[in-house]
């Protein structure tokens, strides 16, 4: 065991759960949501559209309302948490990060596609010269080998950043496959930067791999309340919590205090209860961006194809985050084959 005896709980619930609430958060929801967990002594918590700053578009989904509104608003309910922005580079500009850091935002967490670390090095030295916190986000994980992976956190480090996620995005990661590529990235920071993991529930072991990853040396994991976010869900904040508490790790948050916010804050309002069903679990299989799960259902409706088939295609492909256009051709394509049956 590399680990030492702590880890940071961040919470995304505000953020990955967007996808899950199709981008419907209300204000209201966000300052319960943000009271609760800074109640709790979570001390980073992300608000932003699911696909980050200025992802409200018709690609991606619209917000109800707008992020800098919900961003705003957190920073006002928060008193000892920083408020946390998502930002991909290329939908999100350093423009918005500057908007964002005058809100009041104290970190901001730049993603990439898991072999595109070097689309971040602008942001990331726009975000240190704002002095926010910085954190890197290698997503779709499973699709590079753990020394790969190391390179490009190495690019995202020398540009500024200082921590680097593991995103397993689709789910897909299994034990050792999740904590094999934590281990790469501690090894080659070294004291240069922390390590951080985010894992989502497709194949149920969103839990089980934030543990090894924790034991790997992984500093910061991600959760979310009641498991809200894309797919089947994130490693759900309050179990995070009380597994952690139970091991002997320390998080310095409350687990029940979670507990409760799960059960009275956002189980309350969430629209969708986050569920391995059929079309998760094949994302997880297939190794399918999570956030895909919406899309594929509203294309499966609109022709008349089942989810997962489309979700298989999409896994087949190797499409990523970006391409949700392409969903549409999949199905459309699949109605067709259909037809000539
Ligand atoms: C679209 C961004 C994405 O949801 C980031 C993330 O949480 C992931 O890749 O899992
Ligand atoms: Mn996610």
């Amino acid at each position: 065991m590399t680990g030492t005896n702590a880890v940071r709980l961040v919470d995304t619930t505000l953020r990955d759960g967007s996808h899950a609430m199709a981008h419907q958060f209300t204000e209201t929801q966000v300052r319960e949501t943000v009271r609760a967990l800074d109640n709790a002594g979570i001390s980073l918590i992300e608000v932003t559209h699911g696909d980050g700053l200025g992802g409200s578009t018709f690609n991606y989904g619209f917000s109800l309302t707008d992020e800098r509104e919900l961003i705003a608003a957190a920073v006002d309910e928060a008193k000892q948490a920083k408020i946390a922005v998502l930002l991909l580079p290329g939908l999100g500009t350093v423009t918005d990060l500057r908007a964002a850091a005058d809100l009041g935002a104290g970190a901001v967490r730049i993603a990439t596609h898991c072999t595109e670390a070097d689309v971040s090095i602008q942001h990331f030295g726009a975000a240190r010269d704002l002095g926010l916190e910085t954190v890197g986000f290698l997503m779709l994980a499973h699709m590079s080998t753990p020394e790969d992976l190391a390179e490009q956190g190495r690019i995202m480090v020398d540009a500024g950043c200082q921590c680097v996620y593991v995103v397993d995005s689709a789910g897909a990661l299994i034990l050792e496959e999740a904590s094999d590529r934590v281990a790469a990235l501690v090894a080659e920071f070294g004291a240069d930067a922390q390590v951080g993991y985010h894992g989502h529930q497709n194949l149920s072991f969103g839990v089980a791999n934030s543990v090894l990853a924790q034991r790997a040396g992984a500093q910061q994991i991600d959760g979310s309340l009641a498991a809200l976010g894309a797919g089947a869900g994130n490693s759900p904040t309050e179990v995070l919590a009380a597994t952690f508490e139970r091991l002997g790790v320390r998080t310095g948050v409350d687990k029940d205090v979670l507990m409760d916010a799960a059960e009275n804050v956002v189980k309350k309002y969430l629209t969708r209860l986050p569920v391995m069903d059929r079309s998760s679990i094949v994302q997880g299989f297939a190794g399918v961006y999570s956030s895909f799960l919406l899309h594929a259902e509203r294309a499966a409706g609109r022709y008349g194809v089942p989810a997962h088939e489309i979700l298989y295609r999409v896994g087949a492909e190797r499409y990523v985050g970006g391409q949700e256009d392409m969903i549409i051709d999949i199905a459309l394509r699949l109605q067709q084959e259909k037809a000539a049956q």
